[in-house]
Order: structure tokens, then C-alpha cells, then sequence
């Protein structure tokens, strides 16, 4: 097997180099949706289309520390974690539970304060950013998609999909709403509640309520967890989609690593730390990857509480 050392990237796992948009869809074998494309639209800013290693920056983190509690209830969710993600790319976060993926979007996106280090936003040092700056990032730069789709249940599908607009007072493009309602293959369903849709219809719903306000980064965490296997591969092929033809930049959350074999990079965390960084990541290769780094996991553990049944064996033994 081999060593979390040998799996990480130099430098913290940064790289900047492009990743091949033509290869990811190919290799990956995805097709274009049922439910449309987006062909249609304009794909300039997009980068999907970028030669190799010309692809701006659209997200970086340097040095990410994040610790939670005090004293003997410190965790370092986050240890020096220097990451950056290109603009119209598609990327995996994955890792084995409690590995800090949660942590690494929340604070990436905004949502959680940072102990030390730097996040670059579009450009922007959002590192010091107050309460207010930070809720106008999350606003008007950032999409989220939940497991649980997160829809509001007495609303439709057009009033949830509406709702980042109607929340910061914002006028709806007609034209976008109408592109994402085609494109997702929504328009039957745009008069029914939530609880009248399936669980794929209403993750779609959810991905258009992220797109209504052209988010500069979308956030997916574990989007498919609450999806049957037709459904899923239908909202990951919408989201590779979206990034082929829109050139959307998209970082998702996943266990899975069917899921992560539609991104055109997967990143893995183990106690905090990237410890592998693979383009266009295959399913089996992602699955053999996790797996080999929850047995490194395990055994590291294992030999921690036997040198601990040692030493304290060795203390009694000389009490005695
Ligand atoms: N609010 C918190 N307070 C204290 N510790 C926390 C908090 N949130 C997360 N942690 C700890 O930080 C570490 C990383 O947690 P995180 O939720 O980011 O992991 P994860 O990889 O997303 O896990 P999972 O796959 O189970 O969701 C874990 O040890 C977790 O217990």
C-alpha cells in the first residue's frame, strides 16, 4: 500500500495546472442530460474550453488552520491546508469521516471563521472579512446544494427557485430562469411543492435555486446522498453539464466515489490534511484510494493503542 506520504502532492496539494475539460466528460463516459444542455449558452468566461494550464484561479486557500474547542477538547479539523481550485473546474472533496470536508467547505465558502491562514475568493482576500462582507459573498458568489435538498416545503418549485433573488431583493433574468428551467427539465414542475416531487426533481430545483444568482462558485455537499442510483447519476451528469457548457466552478462533498468519477479532480483529506490529489479520478481507482487510506487509518490507530497498552504495562510492571 501506499504511504499517506507518498500519496500527497507536493506543496499541500496545490496544484495549479489545468485539468483537460474535453477528457473529463469523455473519460468519465457521461452524456449529455435528459433533461437538456446548455449548449445554448455562452461559454466564453467559462475557461471550459482553456488550453492547459491557462485556467484562472477561482477559489485558493493557503495554510488553512482550523481548530475547534480548547485545551483537552482541541481538534485540528484543518492543518495547513493550501488548495486551489480553477475556474470552470469540477472537484471531488472526499475523505473518511471526521477527515475535515465539512470544515474545508464551510470555511472555503464563507460559512465558518478560519484559526489561521488565507482564503482567496475571486480574487478577493475574504481572510478578514466581517459578518456582513461575508453574508454579501455567500449572496452574490455562492451556490449551495444540500443532501437534503434543504427546498422550503409550503413553497413551489418557481418560488424556491426565486428565493436567493427574493431574499436580497434582486430582479429575476427571465431569460436565465427560463435556461435553467429547460436545461434541468423543469418545466412541468415549476406549480408543484416539494413534497410533490421526487427526490431527483427536487435536487433539481435546488441546483437551479443555486444558479438563479450566477454564483461564482457552487458548493455541493454530498448532493446525491438522498438519491436512488438512476437519480443520481441523472443530477451528476446536470452538474458535469453545467460545467462543461457554462463553465460553472463546482466543489462537491462526497463519499462516493462513483460521484467523484464525474469531477475532473478529486482531492482526499485523512485528519485534516490532503493526502491525494488525482485528475479526471476513476470510481475504482477513487474507491481503492479511500480504502487504503482508512487501513492506514486503522492500523495507525492500532499501533497507538498497543503502544499505549504497552506503556502502561510497562508502568504497572515496574510499580510491582
Ligand atoms: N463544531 C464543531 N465543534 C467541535 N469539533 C468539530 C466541529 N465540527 C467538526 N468538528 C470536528 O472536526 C473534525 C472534522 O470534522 P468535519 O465535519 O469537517 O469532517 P467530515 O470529513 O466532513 O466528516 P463527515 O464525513 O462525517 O461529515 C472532526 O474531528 C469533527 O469531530
Amino acid at each position: 500500500m501506499e504511504s499517506m506520504d507518498s500519496l500527497a502532492t507536493p506543496a499541500g496539494g496545490v496544484n495549479n495546472n489545468a485539468l483537460n475539460s474535453d477528457g473529463a466528460a469523455n473519460t468519465n463516459g457521461t452524456t449529455n442530460s435528459a433533461a437538456g444542455s446548455f449548449s445554448a449558452v455562452n461559454s466564453t468566461a467559462a475557461g471550459a474550453s482553456s488550453p492547459m494550464g491557462e485556467r484562472p484561479i477561482a477559489l485558493r486557500a493557503v495554510d488553512l488552520v482550523k481548530d475547534y474547542g480548547k485545551g483537552e477538547n482541541l481538534v485540528h479539523a484543518l492543518r495547513d491546508v493550501s488548495v486551489s481550485f480553477e475556474r470552470g473546474a469540477f472537484t471531488a472533496i472526499m475523505g473518511p469521516s471526521g477527515s475535515g470536508k465539512s470544515t474545508l467547505m464551510h470555511t472555503l465558502a464563507g460559512l465558518d471563521s478560519i484559526t489561521s491562514g488565507q482564503i482567496i475568493f475571486d480574487g478577493q482576500d475574504i481572510t478578514d472579512f466581517n459578518d456582513k462582507q461575508l453574508t454579501l459573498l455567500r449572496r452574490e458568489k455562492v451556490g449551495f446544494i444540500f443532501q437534503s435538498f434543504n427546498l422550503l416545503p409550503m413553497f413551489d418549485a418557481r418560488q424556491n427557485i426565486f428565493m436567493p433573488l427574493t431574499l436580497a431583493n434582486k430582479r429575476v433574468d427571465k431569460e436565465w430562469f427560463d435556461l435553467l428551467v429547460n436545461t434541468l427539465g423543469l418545466q412541468d414542475r415549476l406549480t408543484h411543492r416539494p413534497a410533490e416531487m421526487s427526490g431527483g426533481q427536487q435536487q433539481r430545483v435546488a441546483i437551479a435555486r443555486a444558479l438563479i444568482s450566477k454564483p461564482s462558485v457552487i458548493f455541493a455537499d454530498e448532493p446525491t446522498g438522498n438519491l436512488d442510483s438512476v437519480s443520481s447519476a441523472e443530477v451528476l451528469t446536470l452538474m458535469r453539464d453545467l460545467v462543461n457548457e457554462l463553465g460553472q466552478t463546482i466543489v462537491m462533498v462526497t463519499h462516493d466515489a462513483t460521484a467523484a468519477s464525474y469531477t475532473d479532480r478529486a482531492i482526499i483529506l485523512a485528519d485534516g490534511q490532503i493526502v491525494a490529489d488525482r485528475e479526471h479520478p476513476q470510481a475504482q481507482e477513487m474507491s481503492d484510494l479511500l480504502t487504503s487510506i482508512m487501513q492506514e487509518i486503522v492500523g495507525k490507530q492500532a499501533s497507538a493503542h498497543h503502544l499505549a497498552a504497552h506503556s502502561v504495562h510497562s508502568l504497572n510492571a515496574s510499580q510491582a
